[in-house]
């Protein structure tokens, strides 16, 4: 009988996610759950893994029990993933030494600096393509071996593992069978070299981390490994993609094409561009990350990477409690013409592209007697407009390419008000396609190639469809005043926090 699905699992920052596609690329169900955050001290933020692989077993049985399909019918599953969120457990029990350090969490700031005045700052960035920040994997991890009691003495022994949570996952799913990752998330570990696709020795000795801990990297799109049927609702369904959440989105867009480019609106807002076979080493800031490995061969895209986007929203609704829900931001936002000159800079997390702050901390400027919530609540939408433009601006400095229009996606391009000021800073058109999943979708091509469910990258870009294109309505005069008033504001916020 021949398979009519496709299972993808987003993994996210904030929530796990299982969803069904059918062949014609159409949503059959979705099921999803948020986990906890945990917030131990100021600028740290950690999740706990088994709650993770709980969550997500928990959604994968939902969504087969709501769509009443039958699990044999699955040709294969496609992983997507936060990248850099950084767990480390023991091969022989199975269980997480310490909690997972997530990509946001800055406690690797001091470890940075030490890098850097170490002078490994450049053999990092051409290393790897990215820059030294406790964003990325590799400074989490010697954290770990350095401050959990035994941890590095068993690491040395062989005893544990490193994993990004798709690692994670496919060891829990093969029932600690497989120890892998793909491309993509290796390359934003600090760990992986991006040009000879190895683990890089000398990045390894300077970050003092074993060998032995890390996983086998392969193509994005392959089969892994099989579910154990008892992680599997008594089903071996072959594990035949993984991509980071970002590159999956950039598959799922169909930009295939070096020059394509989408911009994620997430917990964090990724602007990605394609640029095929060329590593273009960013004068302006960006990363240089694989998009994936596919076809026996590795793509390159240039990264805008901000930290904070739609989490500024669940901030007013969960630390402000001034929203009931992340949609109200909309209704809130048009109750008035603009800000009057308030700018919200969210650097919860320092700054990412193209700043490169890990010391910046959020701020709210310009506040008046006459401002109010809905002031507010715009002001911190805009940012995410804001923080997009000033990407853009980096990524077409990069790669003198001018973006005839941005492909966006994720969670908040559901705010109409919000993409259509974001068309306007831009003066670009904005296209937000129907299928506004794109990370999850992108994760089920990679699967769906692997096992022949799909045949070819040409047929899937033919069903990109676009749902709204949102143009410029905004003068060049107003733009431009704007605009500087956000770039005087995020210098308010930079270089803050002095004590780590
Ligand atoms: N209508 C909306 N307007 C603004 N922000 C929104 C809206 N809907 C969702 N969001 C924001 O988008 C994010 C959820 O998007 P999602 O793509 O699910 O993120 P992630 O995969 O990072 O968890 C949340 O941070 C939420 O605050
Ligand atoms: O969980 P998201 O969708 O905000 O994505 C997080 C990124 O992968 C971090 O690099």
């Amino acid at each position: 009988m021949s398979k009519k699905f496709v299972m993808a699992l987003d993994q996210g920052t904030t929530s796990c996610r299982a969803i069904l596609f059918d062949k014609d690329s159409n949503i059959v169900g979705v099921a999803q759950k948020e986990f906890t955050q945990f917030y131990p001290k100021a600028g740290w933020v950690e999740h706990d893994a088994e709650e993770i692989w709980s969550t997500q077993f928990g959604v994968i049985a939902e969504l087969i029990a709501k769509t009443q399909i039958n699990p044999e019918d699955i040709a294969s599953i496609g992983i997507t993933n936060q990248r850099e969120t950084t767990v480390v457990w023991d091969k022989n029990t199975g269980k997480p030494v310490y909690n997972a350090i997530v990509w946001q969490c800055r406690r690797t700031t001091a470890i940075c600096d030490e890098l850097k005045a170490r002078g490994l700052e450049q053999t990092f960035r051409t290393k790897t393509g990215l820059v030294v920040d406790a964003y990325f994997s590799g400074t989490k991890v010697k954290w770990i071996l350095d401050n959990v009691e035994g941890a590095r003495e068993r690491a040395e022994k062989g005893d544990l593992l490193f994993g990004t949570m798709d690692t994670w996952l496919i060891w829990k799913l093969t029932a600690g069978k497989v120890h892998v990752t793909d491309y993509s998330n290796a390359s934003r570990t600090l760990m992986y070299n991006i040009r000879d696709l190895k683990w890089d020795t000398e990045l390894l000795e300077a970050l003092n981390v074993p060998a032995s801990m890390l996983p086998e990297v392969r193509p994005s799109s392959e089969v892994y490994g099989c579910t154990a049927p008892d992680n599997f609702l008594g089903h071996a369904i072959p594990i035949a993609g993984v991509a980071g959440d970002q590159q999956a989105a950039l598959f799922g867009q169909a930009c295939y094409e070096p020059g394509m480019a989408k911009n994620t609106y997430g917990t964090g807002c990724f602007m990605l561009m394609n640029t095929g076979d060329k590593l273009f080493d960013s004068k302006n800031g960006l990363l240089t990350t694989i998009a994936w490995g596919l076809d026996g061969k590795v793509e390159y895209a240039l990264e805008g990477s901000i930290f904070i986007a739609g989490a500024a929203i669940q901030w007013l609704r969960d630390g402000l409690k001034i929203l009931e829900a992340a949609p109200d931001s909309e209704y809130f936002a048009g109750k008035v013409q603009d800000t009057d000159g308030v700018y919200m800079v969210p650097a919860f997390a320092g700054l990412g592209a193209p700043y490169w702050d890990m010391r910046a901390r959020g701020a709210i400027v310009g506040l008046t007697r006459g401002t109010t919530k809905a002031h507010i609540i715009r002001a911190t939408l805009e940012s995410l407009a804001y923080q997009t433009k000033d990407v853009l601006g980096a990524m077409e400095a990069d790669s003198e390419i001018k973006l005839q229009a941005l492909k966006v996606d994720g969670g908040a391009v559901a705010n109409n008000l919000l993409m259509q000021f974001q068309a306007d800073i831009l003066g670009v058109p904005v296209d937000r396609p129907q299928v506004i999943e794109t990370t999850a979708l992108g994760a089920a091509y990679l699967a769906g190639l692997a096992v022949g469910f799909w045949t070819s990258k040409e047929e899937l870009a033919k069903r990109w469809k676009l749902d709204n294109r949102f143009e410029n309505e905004m003068a060049e005069e107003k733009r431009a005043k704007l605009y500087g008033g956000w770039k005087r504001a995020v210098t308010r916020s930079m270089d803050w926090e002095l004590e780590d």
